[in-house]
Formats: C-alpha cells, structure tokens, sequence
C-alpha cells in the first residue's frame, strides 16, 4: 500500500493584486513506503505547496490525500493534530523555521507535547536527549538557543524536532538550499543514514537537481503547478523526455565534489548516499 496517495490536488492563492495564483493544479503522485522521491521545478512551480498541502499544511482546494491510508483532508483538527507526528517536515530555513527565544531542548520537545502521548517531562527529555544525538548534536545543546547555533547546527535541530516522534513519513523542503556545500554534503549523508535506519520515506523538495540525483531513487518534476514527467531518477535524469526538464537539466550547474572525505560541521556518518551521481 503506498504511504502518499494524492489525486487531482489543486490549491490557487490570491496574489497581491487579488489576481488568481495556480499554484498547485491537478497533481497525482504515489509513494511507496521507503521512497525518497525528489519533486524538482524552477522557482515558482509549486514545490513547497505541494509539500505543504500533502502534510495539509495548507488546505487544497480540491483532491484527495490519503497518507498512511488515511484521508487526510477528512481529518478533524483534533485527528490531525494526532497524526502529525507520523507525519512531519524539515524547512529550508532552518533559523526561520526555529523559535529563538526557546532553548534546543524546547523546540525538540514541542511536537512531544502536541502530540500529547509521550509520557512525562523525564520521558520526554530522553527521548529529546536520544534524537538530538541522533543528529550530531551532544546534550550540550539542551539549554542552547538557536541564535548560538551554526547554520548546519540549527539544521540538525530543525531534523531533531521532525524525528523526535518517531514520523514514517518526512517532507524535507530543501532542507540544504540555505547551508554551505561542505555541510550540505554532511547533512544529506546524515539523512539519507537516518532513512535507512529509521525506514522514513522522504518526499525531498529541491530546484537542485544535482543534489535529487544523488538523493533520490524516484523524481517528479514540476512546472507551473504540474507534473511534467516522473519516473526513477536514473531514468529521468539520463534522459530526460520533457523539453522543459531537458532545460532543466542544461541550467543545472556543473556536479558538485560529493566526497565522504568532505569535512562536516558536527559530525560525518560517512554513510553513502542513494540514488547515483548525475552528469548534466
Ligand atoms: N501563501 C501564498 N500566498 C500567495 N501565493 C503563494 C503562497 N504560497 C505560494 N504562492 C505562490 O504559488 C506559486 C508556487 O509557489 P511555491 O512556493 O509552491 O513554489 P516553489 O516551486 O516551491 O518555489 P521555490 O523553489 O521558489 O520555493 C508561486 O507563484 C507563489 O508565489
């Protein structure tokens, strides 16, 4: 049974002149447990509200979503607000995305408390403790605020609070796009480790198809609120049918060295990543 089935979902926003957005328009996509399926597009495509709208972030328009076999749009706030934690999301800003005036252990702890069946403060702080180490980051960090964090420091936080309730599904959106590249490396090495480790599907949202193609195993690439061709990354990427992905694929910036050697903020895993390199 897929994990994310979405049929016909649209979403239109009203933009400043009160003039009608598409931002999402009819996008049926299916993932299976297990995937890290990568949406790539330029600027503007949809991406983060597809994202958005699976993780009902943002209500759709129309359209079914079912994650887990559940109906997720049928879903009162009270349900929903239950299954969120199987459910989460990494953003790309993660300082942005991280409430300064809370302390790391806060902010990792919250989604516990929502979610309201994680048992005591003490439980709760081993189970903060346990993710934060995780990600690469010791209990030094419990008491810290993210303003004293570096940018890959504050990234791994931000993948602490979407792992500390044990999620199977994660959207991650462009959760490197704002880090440098020796770091990126590190922090999608430790991803793609926690995938295996944790059997998460990744839904991993980029306009970096470098990165998706060394990320992914599946890739579905959007224009203008739509997907344009899907199918495995290999395939796709190697030969891409679509002239719009083809221009894609030229706009892309030469491969980037993704060496296990290339030096990390906090800690390597040196673990491998999926998928398989792209030559543009
Ligand atoms: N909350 C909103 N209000 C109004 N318009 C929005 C809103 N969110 C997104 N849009 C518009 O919807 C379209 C799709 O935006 P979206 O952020 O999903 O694209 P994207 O592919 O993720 O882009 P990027 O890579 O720049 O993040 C854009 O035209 C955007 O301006």
């Amino acid at each position: 049974m897929p994990i994310i089935e979405v049929k016909d979902l649209r979403k239109t926003f009203r933009g400043p002149q009160g003039q009608e957005v598409v931002a999402v328009d009819g996008v049926s996509l299916s993932v299976e447990p297990g995937e890290c399926v990568g949406i790539i597009g330029e600027s503007g495509s949809g991406k983060s509200t597809l994202g958005r709208l699976i993780l009902r972030l943002n209500e759709a328009d129309s359209g079914s979503i079912v994650l887990d076999g559940e109906d997720v749009r049928a879903l009162t706030r009270r349900q929903l607000r239950k299954r969120r934690r199987d459910w989460q999301i990494v953003f790309q800003e993660p300082f942005a995305s991280l409430n300064p005036r809370l302390t790391i252990r806060q902010i990792v702890e919250e989604p516990l408390i929502v979610a309201r069946t994680y048992g005591g403060r003490a439980e709760r702080l081993r189970r903060v403790t346990r993710t934060l180490e995780e990600v690469g980051l010791s209990a030094d960090f419990l008491e810290r605020r993210p303003a004293n964090l570096s940018g890959g420091q504050q990234q791994r936080v931000g993948i602490a609070r979407a792992l500390v309730t044990d999620p199977d599904l994660v959207v991650l959106d462009e959760p490197t796009a704002s880090l440098d590249l020796t770091i990126r490396a590190s922090i999608l090495r430790m991803l793609a480790e926690l995938q295996v480790s944790r059997g998460l599907t990744y839904v991993f949202i980029s306009h970096d198809i470098e990165t998706v193609g060394r990320f992914c195993s599946r890739v579905a690439v959007m224009r203008r609120g739509r997907i344009v061709e899907t199918g495995a990354t290999s395939e796709v990427l190697d030969n891409p049918q679509e002239p719009y992905t083809q221009a894609l694929m030229s706009a892309a910036m030469p491969p980037i060295p993704y060496s296990p050697d290339a030096a990390g903020d906090v800690s390597d895993t040196g673990v491998p990543c999926p998928g398989k390199a792209v030559t543009p």
